[in-house]
């Protein structure tokens, strides 16, 4: 398989979606290989417990480092090759990109740690940065309850930059965030019919002329930039000017 990646969590049931559509289909033709385990495996007490109080008080509860110990030592044990990229989600985190989309899709295989409560005993991403890169990203300034929600979503944006995942690898290049697009907010699209509930598609779009219609997309593309991400539009850099970005 182009990726492997394995899933630890205590509702693997959160991941079900991951067979279906895109992400099912790359597993099935086997550029996917994706299994999910739940952390629960790997406690021995009869309530299999997980997380406890925090040291130093506070609100919430913590996830036990044993449990995540003896998982990633199952998963990776020690001599594993390739070594694994474990990403952990986190409102902590590095910020997740479409770049870092693009380098996790390089990776041979990844490992996601979904915590919950108030995070991970710190000691297992110590103990584990000892043995392999130890990643932890958020895929934005918000709270979530666990980091099963944002797996899905790394997920996705990793798989469909596979090979052969997406239909037609040319939309890659075309869409917004793509480094090909210089990272801008894609413009207006449209489709059939040229006029819906009196509204005309913009004109250059069915004249014909490829030139016109490459110039008008990028006018659109840092028009909606500048509005929607004024932090995306390039800055023109000095002796460089704005070429090709006009
Ligand atoms: O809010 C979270 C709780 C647990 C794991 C991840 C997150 C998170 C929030 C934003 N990105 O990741």
């Amino acid at each position: 398989p182009a990726l492997r990646a394995d899933v630890v969590t205590i509702f693997p049931d959160y991941l079900a979606p991951l067979r279906l559509s895109l992400i099912g289909r790359a597993a099935q033709t086997g550029i996917l290989d994706l299994a999910v385990h739940d952390l629960r495996e790997w406690t021995h007490d009869r309530h299999r417990t997980v997380d406890d109080t925090p040291y130093g008080g506070g609100a919430g509860m913590v996830m036990r480092p044993e449990p995540w110990g003896e998982a990633l030592g199952a998963l990776v044990p020690p001599g594993t090759t390739p070594v694994p990229r474990l990403v952990v989600p986190t409102p902590a985190g590095r910020r997740f990109t479409q770049a870092v989309a693009v380098e996790l899709a390089a990776e041979p295989h990844l490992v996601f740690a979904c915590g919950r409560y108030e995070g991970i005993d710190a000691r297992v991403a110590a103990d584990a940065a000892t043995r392999m890169r130890v990643d932890e990203i958020s895929i934005g300034d918000y709270v979530l309850n666990g980091g099963e929600a944002a797996v899905l979503v790394v997920l996705e944006a990793v798989v469909r930059l596979l090979p052969g995942v997406v239909g037609n690898p040319e939309s890659l290049t075309e869409e917004s965030h793509a480094a090909e697009h210089d990272g801008l907010l894609e413009g207006p699209v449209y489709t059939k019919p040229p006029v819906w509930r009196g509204h005309e598609v913009p004109p250059v779009l069915l004249s014909g002329d490829h030139g016109a219609i490459g110039r008008w997309r990028r006018e659109q593309a840092l028009e909606r930039t500048a509005r929607v991400r004024p932090d995306l539009v390039p800055v023109p850099v000095a002796g460089r000017g704005l070429d090709g970005l006009t």
